[in-house]
C-alpha cells in the first residue's frame, strides 16, 4: 500500500533521513519509534504528501505521492480543532474541504462520534471538553473521509498516561474493525507493542532503518491481563535495546 525507495530529506545542513526503504502492506499497523530528532515527523509528511524528499520515492496505492491525497487522513501530537467550530462542525471540516456528500457524510460524522463516546457532546465547543475528548474529535475528523490510510504523530503524547492507555485501546479496536493502513510514530515502546503488526525502529538523526521487528502477538492486545506476556516483554526489551 506504501513503499518508500531510497529516500532521503536535507534541511540545510541538517541531514534529517537517509536511505529510507519501507513497505507497509494493505491494512497494515506500522509503528515508527525512534529518538526525538531522528526524522520520524518528516518521514511521516512526505508519505502524506505535505514535505517532498530531496531524494528517492514515495508510492502510496500505486501511485507516486505529489501532493496530500483524500485517502490519506493525518492525525497530530495536538488535536488543532477551530475554536469556534462546534464538535461536529470540527469532525465535518474535511467534507467540506474535500466537497464530500453533506447528508451521509453527517450521519457518518454523528455515528463516529457516538462510537467514540461523543455522541452526547456533538454541539459543544472544544474548549468544553478534556484534553482526551478533543484527541478523540480530532480522530473523529481524520475517519469521517473514510480514509484508507492513516498517518498518525505522536497523537497521545501530550495526553497524561491513563488517558492515553485508553485511546490506545480505543485505536485497537478501531483498525481491528476498520483496517486502514496505518503509520504510527510514536516515542512509547509499550504503545508500539500494543498496537503495531511491525514496529521500524530508526538511527538517531540522520534516521535510517536500524531495524524492523515483527510484534506476531494475536489481538485484541492489553498490559492489563495479557495472556502473551512473555512475547510482549521480549519484544518491549529487544526495541529497549535498539534504542538505547
Ligand atoms: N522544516 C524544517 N526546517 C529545518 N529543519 C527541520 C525542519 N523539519 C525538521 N527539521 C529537522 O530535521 C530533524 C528531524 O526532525 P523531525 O521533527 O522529523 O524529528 P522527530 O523524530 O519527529 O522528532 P521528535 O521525536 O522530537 O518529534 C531535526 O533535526 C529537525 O530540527
Amino acid at each position: 500500500m506504501i513503499g518508500l525507495s531510497g529516500v532521503s530529506r536535507r534541511f540545510g545542513a541538517v541531514e534529517a533521513l537517509a536511505g529510507i526503504d519501507l513497505e507497509v502492506g494493505e491494512s497494515e499497523f506500522l509503528a515508527v519509534i525512534g529518538r526525538s530528532g531522528c526524522g520520524k515527523s518528516t518521514l511521516l509528511r512526505i508519505i502524506a504528501g505535505l514535505l517532498e524528499p530531496s531524494a528517492g520515492t514515495v508510492v502510496v496505492d500505486g501511485r507516486p505521492v505529489r501532493r496530500p491525497r483524500r485517502d490519506v487522513a493525518l492525525v497530530f501530537q495536538r488535536p488543532a480543532l477551530l475554536p469556534w467550530r462546534t464538535v461536529l462542525g470540527n469532525v465535518l471540516l474535511p467534507v467540506e474541504i474535500l466537497g464530500l456528500p453533506s447528508a451521509s457524510s453527517r450521519k457518518h460524522a454523528l455515528e463516529l462520534l457516538d462510537s467514540a463516546g461523543l455522541g452526547d457532546v456533538h454541539g459543544r465547543l472544544p474548549h468544553e471538553l478534556s484534553g482526551g475528548m478533543q484527541q478523540r474529535v480530532a480522530l473523529c475528523r481524520a475517519l469521517v473521509q473514510r480514509p484508507r490510510v492513516l498517518l498518525m504523530d505522536e497523537p497521545f503524547s501530550a495526553l497524561d498516561a491513563l488517558t492515553r492507555a485508553e485511546l490506545a485501546d480505543r485505536l485497537q479496536e478501531l483498525h481491528m474493525g476498520l483496517r486502514a493502513t496505518t503509520v504510527f510514530v510514536t516515542h512509547s515502546i509499550q504503545e508500539a507493542v500494543l498496537l503495531a503488526d511491525r514496529v521500524a525502529v530508526l538511527t538517531p538523526r540522520p534516521g535510517r532503518i536500524r531495524k524492523i521487528l515483527d510484534v506476531d502477538i494475536p489481538r485484541p492486545r492489553s498490559f492489563g491481563h495479557n495472556a502473551h506476556l512473555i512475547e510482549v516483554s521480549r519484544c518491549v526489551a529487544e526495541l529497549h535495546d535498539l534504542l538505547l
